[in-house]
């Protein structure tokens, strides 16, 4: 149904812009900066985790990191705390997340980076990112890797809707206008990533719809079957 959803909603994507700068310090690829341990340099094992604005994935990603020691990596939070800084994307940040809009690649994955790269634990959890397959390509530029697996959080609209408002967080974007266009954002520009990544084989479906600790239940086994393999 969702499918049907994308062919109809439009809604525009910036173009990307990875300024010369940056593309010149990192097209090195992955790991860059990133930390030793014991003199070895660990492979990055990545998670990306989907899903509609509302469909438990920050809380999902609080049990995951207290049952599998991840590192929670939130876009959303890592932007909201840019936001705050005395960073000079301050204000185009707030407008862009006041409208339900996504915020310029080159800006996010640059944020991403810098905390994978001061991080002493390989295994991340990617909360919220990428949002778009303008996003999914910056990403794979910028570091120069891909995830291992992608969760997508499957919830229907009205469910999504009821929680985010009654999420009470204080967040500028958690209104009713603001939703209505995050959703729209959702459809038009995550889904075809989560496409993506379902024809790649990479995708875990989990229905987003019950109890935190239900929900848990079907996350759990992924991990496990992750861990498993990894050994
Ligand atoms: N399974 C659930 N049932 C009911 N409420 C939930 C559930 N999972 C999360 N919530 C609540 O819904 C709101 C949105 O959850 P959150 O994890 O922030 O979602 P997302 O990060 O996908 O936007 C929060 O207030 C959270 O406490
Ligand atoms: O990679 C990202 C992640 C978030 N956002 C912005 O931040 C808002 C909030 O994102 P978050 O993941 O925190 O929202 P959630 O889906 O958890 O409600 C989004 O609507 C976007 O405006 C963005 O531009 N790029
Ligand atoms: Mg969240």
């Amino acid at each position: 149904m969702w499918r049907r959803a994308t062919l109809f909603l439009r809604v525009l994507e910036p173009p990307i812009h990875i300024n010369a700068s940056l593309s010149q310090t990192f097209t090195t690829g992955f790991p860059f900066h990133f930390q030793e341990k014991d003199g070895i340099c660990p492979k990055p094992l990545i998670t990306f985790v989907l899903g509609g604005p509302g469909s438990g994935k920050g809380t999902q990603c609080g049990k995951i990191v207290e049952t599998f020691g991840f590192k929670h990596l939130s876009a959303g939070d890592l932007l909201r705390r840019e936001m705050v800084s005395d960073s000079e994307y301050g204000s185009m940040i707030m407008n862009t997340i006041g409208e339900g809009r996504i915020v310029p690649s080159e800006v996010t994955v640059k944020l991403i980076l810098r905390e994978m790269e001061s991080s002493d634990n390989h295994k991340f959890l990617i909360d919220g990112f990428p949002r778009s397959q303008e996003n999914r390509i910056a990403f794979e530029q910028i570091i120069g890797a891909e995830p291992h697996m992608v969760l997508f959080f499957d919830c229907p609209e009205e469910e999504m809707v009821k929680r985010v408002l009654s999420r009470n967080q204080g967040r500028i974007d958690d209104n009713i206008n603001t939703i209505k266009n995050r959703l729209q954002v959702f459809e038009s520009l995550n889904l075809p990533v989560i496409d993506y990544y379902a024809k790649k084989g990479k995708l875990y479906r989990i229905n987003a719809v019950g109890t935190v600790d239900e929900i848990f239940e079907h996350v759990r086994p992924v991990f496990e079957a992750c861990e498993h393999e990894a050994r």
